[in-house]
């Protein structure tokens, strides 16, 4: 007879438990189903077996009506009793090999994995797929003993099923607002090995519209999967107008067009950075004509986010954590831009440790950083921190390091430095303004972050202005984010020169002072005449 075709986009499993009061289980199933579901497992935690038998033949009657193959939890007889797909089971549970003699060649075989080596495992005892999880912290099973993966612990699971055919889904803690970053943020950098799809219990079975929680899950599930297999660019993650062209003119036009959309929109850019800087950063964004909000506290950061243009997250002093926790997960759930700006991370093991939790909760939209810091993001052993300052000379392929670490990390990377190098996953690009005296005042790299983050506003806001909201709904924001970090870079670069050819420049402290007030004089005319833009593929 064979295997049955399996459809893993999305996942229901079951949960009495958990409907909402009121709500049928049967009633419940069936909407969920009209809502797009491809696949059902039957999970029965208190059931004694009768009982479990009569909701599996019940649950499958109709499944079958919508050809959506079941599988049962643990319970192999139950399985047996009923005839359905397959099953899932544990690591705790029967062995998968004696599983297989048990349920036969044709019976689908799923089973947990929460580690690289339970993966290899799985791969070589046979199973038809994984569930890799837990994602992120859930209410509907305790997951206090096992370690949360985030979206970049799924990634390295995702590595070794790479070309081995086993499915894999992911599992705990997903909801639609966390979707999109969870698809894109575990795919590997050839987009190769992505999830085939999600495995949910309360975000369907515990709504009152199940039908509409399936379909929204569904949509952003297909939409990720269209992008992948369709896209020229396999990252595909942001949106430009049509074909882009690869020309230094159109990015200096760009640019040029981003710096008018800023003064004409005022954006307001929220941004969360260090003690430092702070002051700096605020003026630097009035002078290009945006508007700097600087809040921290989480519940008042949790309610900016609709009127935001775009999140700034610089973690200089990491005094926030909450904060930024809350202010990128509503980012990410508004599709704004994120910038992260993790400053001095390769110089202690608390800043590495932070990122990386931020990073399992949200996903940026363009990194922005020095060598150390770049190469302590690519795991890189080239270019190492001191403080908030990187040492040595640099990269020996910058270009190579930013294009890698974008595809890697699904984000626009941004290198500054002497040279600033620029990529998407795609194309690279190099810039060479700027001045010495950007060295030897604090907050230099820090202003350039809030500089992007009022482009990334500009940038999806003039994305809006000429095409329909979220046409790709897994999509994580829309506009040229690209050229949003070029413009960052440029603009603060080339106000920085024409400052320190100012008479009255006699250091870094009137320097400082000319830079806002070049970069408010700055006109798209002086930045044509001066950007220096190469591209390098
Ligand atoms: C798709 C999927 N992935 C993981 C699990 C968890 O199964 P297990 O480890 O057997 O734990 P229980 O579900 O029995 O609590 C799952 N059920 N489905
Ligand atoms: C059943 C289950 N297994 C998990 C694992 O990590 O193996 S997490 C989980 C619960 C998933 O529920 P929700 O979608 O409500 O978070």
């Amino acid at each position: 007879m064979g295997k049955v075709e399996i459809d893993y986009s999305v996942y229901l499993v079951t949960g009495r438990e958990f409907l909402p009061a009121g709500k049928d289980y049967y009633e419940s199933l069936e909407e969920s189903l009209q809502g797009g579901v491809t696949l059902v497992q039957i999970r029965e935690k208190d059931a004694d077996t009768g009982e479990f038998i009569e909701v599996a033949r019940r649950s499958k009657e109709i499944c079958d009506k919508y050809n959506v193959p079941v599988l049962i939890n643990d319970r192999i007889d139950v399985h047996l009793a009923v005839g359905t797909a397959g099953i899932h089971i544990g690591q705790t549970d029967c062995p998968l090999p004696l599983a297989r003699q048990l349920v036969g060649p044709d019976a689908i075989i799923g089973i947990s994995v929460g580690t690289v080596s339970e993966a290899h495992k799985a791969v070589e005892e046979g199973a038809d797929y994984v569930g890799i999880g837990a994602v992120w912290p859930t209410g509907s099973k305790d997951v206090r003993n096992k370690k949360m993966l985030g979206p970049e612990g799924v990634g390295e699971i995702l590595d070794i099923l790479a070309g081995t055919g086993v499915k894999s889904v992911a599992i705990g803690g997903i909801h639609l607002p966390n979707l999109a970053q969870l698809l894109h943020s575990s795919t590997g950098p050839d987009s190769t090995n992505h999830l085939d799809g999600i495995a949910i219990i309360s975000d369907i079975v515990a709504s009152q519209t199940p039908k509409e929680a399936a379909r929204g899950l569904r949509d952003v599930v297909d939409s990720f999967k269209r992008v992948r297999s369709s896209a020229t660019d396999p990252l595909a993650l942001f949106s430009v107008q049509g074909k882009r062209e690869v020309s230094v003119e159109a990015f200096v036009n760009g640019v040029m067009g981003l710096m008018d959309v800023v003064k004409r929109e005022t954006p307001l850019v929220h941004q969360m950075t260090n003690n430092v800087v702070i002051n700096d950063s605020a003026n630097a964004t009035l002078a290009v004509g945006a508007s700097p909000i600087m809040s921290t506290h989480p519940r008042d950061v949790a309610d900016l986010s609709p009127a935001i243009g775009a999140l700034l997250i610089n973690f200089g002093t990491i005094s926030d954590k909450e904060g930024m926790l809350v202010a990128g997960r509503q980012a990410n759930f508004n599709r704004k831009p994120l910038v992260f700006d993790p400053v001095a991370i390769g110089a202690t093991s608390y800043r590495r440790e932070t990122a990386v939790d931020l990073l399992a909760h949200w996903q940026p939209t363009i990194i922005k950083g020095n060598a150390g810091e770049i190469g302590a993001m690519a795991k890189s052993t080239e270019v190492a921190s001191r403080g908030v300052d990187s040492v040595g000379s640099g990269f020996s392929n910058p270009g190579a390091v930013v294009k890698a670490l974008a595809r890697k990390r699904a984000a626009v990377i941004v290198l500054t430095g002497e040279q600033d190098y620029i990529s998407d996953g795609s194309v690279v690009l190099k810039t060479s303004n700027g001045h010495h005296y950007l060295g030897s005042i604090t907050g230099s790299g820090c202003m350039t972050g809030s500089l992007i983050g009022c482009f990334a506003a500009a940038a999806r806001l003039d994305y809006l202005s000429k095409n329909k909201a979220f046409e790709n709904l897994s999509q994580l924001v829309q506009g040229d984010m690209l050229l949003a970090a070029l413009a960052g870079v440029v603009v603060f670069n080339v106000a920085a020169e024409v400052a320190a050819e100012r008479p009255d420049v006699k250091g870094p402290g009137t320097f400082r002072a000319a830079l806002i007030d070049e970069l408010y004089n700055l006109t798209p005319e002086i930045v044509k005449k001066r950007a220096k833009v190469e591209t390098l593929s």
